[in-house]
This record gives structure tokens, C-alpha cells and sequence, in this order.
């Protein structure tokens, strides 16, 4: 298993304070790594980073071989932001025959992206009309046309009942099984036992990389969320 996202000692400023403290970590390919941490804690810088639209102080980030955001990349890495990006005055069929036509592609690909969020009975609605957890979906359908190398997904389950989010998951996962590596965050400690990685992060600071199994050995407990306060602890002590 190759490396799809290498970071090293990336520190990122916003609004003049550093809320990125030199981050170091790598994600494997076709793999699902969750990034989870409190709410403030950075992921969502972090992820901006490796999109490549985030500002960075110093350090490296380096997608799929290649710096982020570098124009070959553009079309290999779909990114799903928390703030649904469809349009709200097209039917979800329409946003995403759009955004398949601007990869060159058809409707073939676009109706598949509807179909596997599950969204085919609502694809001729209006996105304007369409409930918070259905617009995300719709959002994260035309992230996934083209079939990208790399889905980087912020929040991609909030606002979806507990059935649309198990079936999301499993989506995300057949996914990685077909090459494609994703990057996951939450801040819902129960979606992190479905990663295959997990990058936990608190105010800046990497505090744990590894499987969900290694991490809860290491913390002493079955429970994740148990296990990340424990890391929390430690690192307190150890800063103490
Ligand atoms: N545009 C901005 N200008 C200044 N500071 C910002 C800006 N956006 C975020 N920050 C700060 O950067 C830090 C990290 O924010 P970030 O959005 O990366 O956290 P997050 O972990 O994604 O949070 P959440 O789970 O609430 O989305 C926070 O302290 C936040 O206040």
C-alpha cells in the first residue's frame, strides 16, 4: 500500500494566531483515515491544507506525489465541504450532470454518484428544497463523479439518520477496496471504530496516529472515546 498524503511539520496561522503546531503524518492509500477531534482542534484547516487552499506558515504537504493543489491534482481530488457546495436553484440531477460535464463526463456518471448516496428518488427536486442531510449528499455525489484518486470529506455524515450513515460508510469503504483513499473527519467518536486509520487531533497537535484496534491496546480500553481522553491525560501529564 503506497502513501497518497505525506505531511511534514506543517504549521498553518489563522487570523494571526498558529492553530497548526507542526503536523507530521502520512495516509495510505485506499484506505478510510478519520480525523477526529474536538470541535476548534484544526481538522478542518488541516484538510484545507491538503486540498491545498490553505495558506501554510511552513512544513509540507505532498497529494498523491505531487505538492497540494498543484493543477494536476485537480481533477484526482474531490472535496466535500461542510457547507453543502450545489446549486440550490438546480434539481440534484442538474447539479450533477454539471458538475460531470465540467470533468467531460455524462449523465451515466452522474445518475451513478446520485445512486450511491442515495438520492435517485429525489433527483429531480430542487437542491433548494432538499432537507440539510440530503443537500450534504448531493454535495457529496458530485464529489464523487469522475471516481477521484483522493476524497477528502469534512463532516460528510452530520445530519444523516443512523441507517443513511451506515450506508454511507459502507460506500466510503468499497470505495478504499477499489483504490480510492479517503480522508474522513467527525468529531462523533462512534464513526471512528469505521475507519481503517485514525488521525486524533486536539487543539493543533497530532495525539494519536494509528488503527482504532492499536490505539484502544495502547489506551487500555475497548472504548474510543474512553481512549482519547486518555491520550489527552497523558499528554497533559506529560506537559505538566
Ligand atoms: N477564517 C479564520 N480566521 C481565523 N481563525 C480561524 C478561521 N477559521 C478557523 N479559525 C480558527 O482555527 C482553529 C481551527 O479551526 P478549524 O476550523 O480547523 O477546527 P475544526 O476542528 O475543523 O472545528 P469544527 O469541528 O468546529 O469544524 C480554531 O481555533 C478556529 O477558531
Amino acid at each position: 500500500m503506497g502513501t497518497a498524503i505525506e505531511v511534514r511539520d506543517l504549521v498553518v496561522e489563522r487570523g494571526r494566531r498558529e492553530v497548526l503546531h507542526g503536523i507530521t503524518c502520512t495516509i495510505p492509500s485506499g484506505s478510510v483515515t478519520g480525523l477526529l477531534g474536538p470541535s476548534g482542534s484544526g481538522k478542518t484547516t488541516l484538510i484545507r491544507a491538503v486540498v491545498g487552499v490553505q495558506i501554510v506558515k511552513s512544513g509540507e504537504v505532498t497529494v498523491l506525489g505531487r505538492p497540494a493543489g498543484s493543477a494536476p491534482l485537480r481533477s484526482q481530488v474531490g472535496y466535500v465541504t461542510q457547507a453543502p457546495s450545489v446549486y440550490a436553484d438546480l434539481s440534484v440531477r442538474e447539479n450533477a450532470r454539471y458538475f460531470a460535464a465540467l470533468l467531460g463526463l455524462g449523465a451515466a456518471e452522474a445518475d451513478r454518484a446520485i445512486a450511491d448516496v442515495g438520492l435517485a428518488d429525489a433527483r429531480g427536486q430542487l437542491v433548494g428544497n432538499l432537507s440539510g442531510g440530503q443537500r450534504s449528499r448531493a454535495s457529496l455525489a458530485c464529489a464523487m463523479i469522475g471516481e477521484p484518486k483522493l476524497l477528502v470529506l469534512d463532516e460528510p455524515t452530520v445530519g444523516q439518520d443512523p441507517v443513511l450513515r451506515a450506508d454511507l460508510w459502507a460506500r466510503f469503504h468499497e470505495l478504499a477496496d477499489a483504490g480510492t483513499t479517503l480522508l474522513v473527519s467527525s468529531h462523533v467518536m462512534d464513526e471512528a471504530g469505521r475507519c481503517d486509520r485514525l488521525l486524533l487531533i486536539r487543539e493543533g497537535r497530532l495525539i494519536g496516529d494509528d488503527t482504532p484496534a492499536a490505539i484502544r491496546t495502547a489506551a487500555g480500553t475497548d472504548d474510543l472515546e474512553e481512549a482519547f481522553l486518555r491520550l489527552i491525560r497523558e499528554r497533559e501529564q506529560v506537559t505538566a
